[in-house]
């Protein structure tokens, strides 16, 4: 691909009257892992939202993947945030990765079927996936579930990978597993990576740069030049410390801000 997987210029968002965010300039390189860090409502779904084509921007012009957005859907992969299936889902776990496939490439003969089973298969293998791929996938636990979610946006061998929180109420080693993953397939592949997240943590070791967004500002730069006290309490307008500790980093002192040390747990129970 030519030139930048994701690009916005002079980008602006607003709800009634509300600006959640302006000016916004980004360009995001083949291959580059973008963290989207911000509170509660500062804006980062619908940023997403903005990239996948279902929200129009107020101002401004967006392109993913060399096409307005929503056009080149076949090359943008997504990852929603984790949330348990109905257990009573019968679908099992291939099909859901195989609904990642464009149909149309495939065909409907013997040819084409061997080779979406192939490709199933391969994209189930390369997350970890085989034992559990031909189970329901209502039955199985929320990391084989997020594994699953994975490979079915990889498996179209997308140029941009838009990612919703996807570690979200994954216990520590499925954090682990899923943010792995994603970092594997853009070192080896060269697909854009943007990643929403409460938690920096997790992905710090993979995380090329920062977009922070808080209450209509934004900073953008490496996580040295964006996650420091001073950078973080000009955006907050508030005291805010920002600690590092060992190789982590731990924001104090902005109201709901990052919540790095909020606890996750496995969801169980299916979100309505
Ligand atoms: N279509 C819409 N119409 C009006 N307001 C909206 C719409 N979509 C989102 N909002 C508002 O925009 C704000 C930002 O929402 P968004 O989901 O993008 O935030 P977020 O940063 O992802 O938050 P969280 O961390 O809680 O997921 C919220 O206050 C939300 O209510």
């Amino acid at each position: 691909m030519n030139g930048a997987a994701i690009e916005l210029t002079d980008a602006a968002l607003r709800f009634g009257d509300r600006t959640l965010w302006s000016g916004l300039d980004l360009r995001v390189e083949p291959g580059e892992f973008l963290a989207v860090l911000g509170p509660n409502g500062s804006g980062k779904t619908s940023l997403l939202r903005v990239l996948l084509g279902l929200q129009p921007l107020s101002a401004g012009t967006a392109t993913v993947a060399g096409a307005r957005p929503g056009r080149a859907s076949e090359r943008v992969g997504y990852v929603p945030q984790q949330r348990a299936m109905d257990q009573g889902l019968t679908l099992r776990g291939n099909d859901l990765v195989g609904l990642g496939l464009d149909g149309h490439r495939w065909g409907t003969g013997l040819l084409g079927l061997r080779k979406r089973r192939h490709k199933i298969a391969a994209a189930v293998e390369s997350v970890g996936a085989t034992s559990f791929a031909s189970s329901q996938v209502g039955r199985l636990s929320g990391g084989e579930q997020q594994r699953l979610r994975v490979a079915q946006a990889l498996i179209g061998d997308p140029e941009v990978l838009l990612c919703d929180e996807p570690l979200a109420s994954l216990d520590l080693t499925h954090q682990r597993v899923v943010s792995g993953l994603i970092d594997a397939r853009r070192r080896a592949a060269g697909t854009a990576v943007l990643f929403v997240t409460h938690e920096i943590n997790p992905v710090l070791s993979y995380v090329d740069r920062v977009l922070y967004l808080v209450d209509g500002r934004f900073r953008i730069g490496t996580p040295e030049q964006v996650m420091t006290s001073a950078t973080l309490s000009q955006l907050y307008g508030t005291q805010v410390e920002v600690l590092r500790i060992g190789d982590q980093i731990h924001v104090a002192g902005a109201q709901s801000c990052l919540c790095e040390d909020e606890v996750h747990h496995e969801a169980d129970e299916p979100v309505p």
